[in-house]
């Protein structure tokens, strides 16, 4: 009887099992990007970049000063528009959305793909603005939803039990983590789908940094997020999947821990291993 019992558990546990694996595999591909080329004018900053992100994973972007990592977070939002005599060839599409398309709203493109850069940037008003800034150019108005708005994208930054009796106070009041955490509810706000993440504890303290990574680790959960980083352990700690970009070229590309463990590339081994860079 018992082992009747065991028997069924264990069918049980292998089923879940399947289910989980079938899971894993069903992971829609988010941003899809194809033989992607960008110049700064002569400058060939990317070279046939292609890559996959899956939705709900942390994708770390890690190599060298000026190999492209920037620019190539910056063209999934389409920041570098911004920038005179860029040009762009190749595709970038997000799900179904090719957004090179010449129909794609970009104002809507940088709000499903919002932006946390290197340095806190919060505005010189309240917290409470801050975060309500997105929402309010978005038309909401009534005080009780912002409210509401405000409150979930505080604890989604892990910010709110911090700041909850502060929310008239100027957000550049704030330590340097809590203005980072305070972008990322600022970006949250918005509901985006994606995250773009730039450095974003280069200029934070070991403790500050260690509250901003335990935090993306959890919005993975509700966004796909992309992240440039200088720090390879940071990468191994918090990423899913790390692409090596070398010379605007991305070398490999791969699972975190099989790229840091066991690299196909010579050339990502001696990166990681601190051979040049
Ligand atoms: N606004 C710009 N105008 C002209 N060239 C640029 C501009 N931004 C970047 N570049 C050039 O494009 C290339 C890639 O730069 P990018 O900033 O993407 O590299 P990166 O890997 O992010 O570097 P870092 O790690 O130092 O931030 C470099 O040769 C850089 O000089």
């Amino acid at each position: 009887m018992i082992s009747q019992i065991e028997k069924k558990v264990e069918m049980a546990d292998e089923q879940e099992k399947k289910i989980r694996i079938t899971g894993e595999q069903e992971k829609k591909v988010k941003i899809s990007v194809d033989q992607l080329d960008f110049f700064y004018d002569q400058t060939h900053a990317l070279n046939n970049v292609s890559l996959d992100i899956k939705e709900n994973e942390v994708f770390a972007l890690i190599g060298p000063s000026g190999c492209g990592k920037t620019t190539f977070l910056r063209v999934l939002n389409r920041m570098n528009d911004l920038i005179p005599k860029t040009s762009v060839k190749g595709s970038v599409r997000i799900e179904d959305q090719d957004i090179f398309d010449p129909g794609v709203d970009v104002v809507q493109l940088r709000k499903s793909v919002g932006m946390v850069f290197q340095k806190p940037n919060p505005f010189p008003i309240s917290i409470f603005d801050n975060v309500a800034y997105g929402p309010r150019a978005n038309g909401i108005k009534n005080k009780e939803e912002l409210m509401g708005i405000v409150e979930e994208s505080l604890r989604q930054a892990s910010l709110w039990d911090e700041v909850k009796d502060k929310l008239s106070e100027s957000g550049t009041s704030l330590s340097g983590g809590q203005q980072q955490r305070l972008c990322i509810a600022r970006v949250a706000a918005v509901k985006p789908e994606i995250i773009l993440m730039d450095e974003p504890t280069s200029a934070l303290d070991p403790l500050a940094t260690f509250k901003v990574e335990a935090l993306i680790n959890e919005l993975k959960q509700n966004y796909t997020v992309v992240i440039v980083t200088h720090n390879m352990q940071q990468a191994s700690r918090i990423s899913d999947k790390t692409a090596f970009f070398l010379n605007g070229f991305v070398i490999e590309a791969d699972e975190t821990n099989q790229l840091f463990t066991n690299p196909k590339e010579k050339q990502t081994e001696d990166y990681i291993t601190g051979k040049f860079g």
